[in-house]
């Protein structure tokens, strides 16, 4: 289990982490949301130990993250972090090696996952002629080589195509399913909805919202309908009780209801003013509720 336990971190006088706590569980796939400059990267540093927190500490199974723990985590920077004169798969092999995996377990590993995540490269290509996405995909590889204990990654996701998104997403499952946790950031929150079992969301440096993505949505309090009419007058939506509207389209309106909103009651008013062609809930995305969580 990783634990952020009350990190707190500033800046020649700027506070950037107020007390962050969270936990990831083995298994888990976590996806920290956040917008820019909330701390996300900072907290993911502190756990590598690229920084030190001012108060706070990162535990892995209850110890605080040491050497020894830290060559047993996976993690893909922000800033990348590879050299751009060296092949991508010597690099690779040279990674895992450093982690103590052995040269021949390292080179077939690494050719695995160049399979794996279609890596489009030439033989003796230099990781700078890489297209970004492909070496993006390097910098994952580098991350997982060596088979880690738990894996920390920030914005794995940025810039990539959706057939290489789709291969990451593939890897990092497995990995969770594996017993690994696994915790990344992500601005893609459509992305994060589909794959992550949990999600945190950060704002000015401490956690406001944790949960599965149907316990937040159910935080939230606000439901969404939609309704379809035929035969209604214009703008007819605009008459219903108390709602607001989110789309209107020709077709399909939606709603937002509050929670003191008698459902009943809008079901009535729509059916008064047209005929009902469809009447249904709609769930509301994680993008939505991230803003409801980031700007009340
Ligand atoms: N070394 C540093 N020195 C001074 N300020 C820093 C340093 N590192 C981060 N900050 C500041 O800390 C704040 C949080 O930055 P951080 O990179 O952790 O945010 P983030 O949530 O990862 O943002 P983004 O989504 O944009 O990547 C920002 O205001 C940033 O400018």
């Amino acid at each position: 289990m990783l634990e952020f336990d009350g990190l707190t971190k500033g800046f020649s006088g700027k506070q950037v982490l107020r007390g962050l706590s969270f936990t990831v569980k083995p298994g888990e796939l976590f996806g920290f949301c956040g917008a820019n400059g909330s701390g996300k990267t900072t907290a993911m540093r502190i756990a590598l130990g690229v920084l030190s927190p001012d108060a706070g500490r990162v535990l892995w199974n209850d110890m605080e993250i040491d050497a020894g723990i830290r060559r047993r985590i996976g993690y893909m920077p922000e800033e990348r972090g590879l050299y751009g004169k060296m092949r991508p798969r010597d690099q690779l092999i040279y990674f895992a090696q450093l982690s103590g995996v052995r040269t021949n377990v390292a080179r077939r590993r690494a050719d695995e996952w160049i399979e794996r995540l279609g890596v489009d490269m030439g033989a003796k290509d230099p990781l700078e002629r890489l297209s970004l996405g492909n070496q993006q995909r390097i910098q994952l590889i580098a991350a997982l080589i060596h088979d880690p204990d738990v894996l920390i990654l920030d914005e794995p996701f940025s810039g990539l195509d959706p057939v290489a998104t789709d291969a990451m997403a593939d890897a990092l499952t497995e990995f969770s399913r594996r017993g690994t946790p696994v915790i990344f950031s992500s601005h893609q929150l459509d992305l994060v909805e589909r794959l992550c079992d949990r999600v945190g969301i950060i704002r000015d440096g401490a956690l406001v919202a944790e949960g599965t993505v149907a316990e937040l949505r159910r935080s939230t309090g606000h439901r969404q309908l939609q309704i379809a009419l035929t035969g209604a007058p214009e703008n007819w939506a605009h008459t219903l009780p108390g709602v607001r509207i989110v789309t209107e389209r020709e077709d399909m309106v939606t709603l937002e209801v509050g929670p003191e909103t008698d459902v009943r009651e809008v079901l009535a008013a729509a059916q008064s003013l047209g005929d009902l062609e469809y009447f249904g809930r709609r769930e509301s995305t994680l993008a939505e509720v991230f803003r409801d969580t980031v700007t009340t």
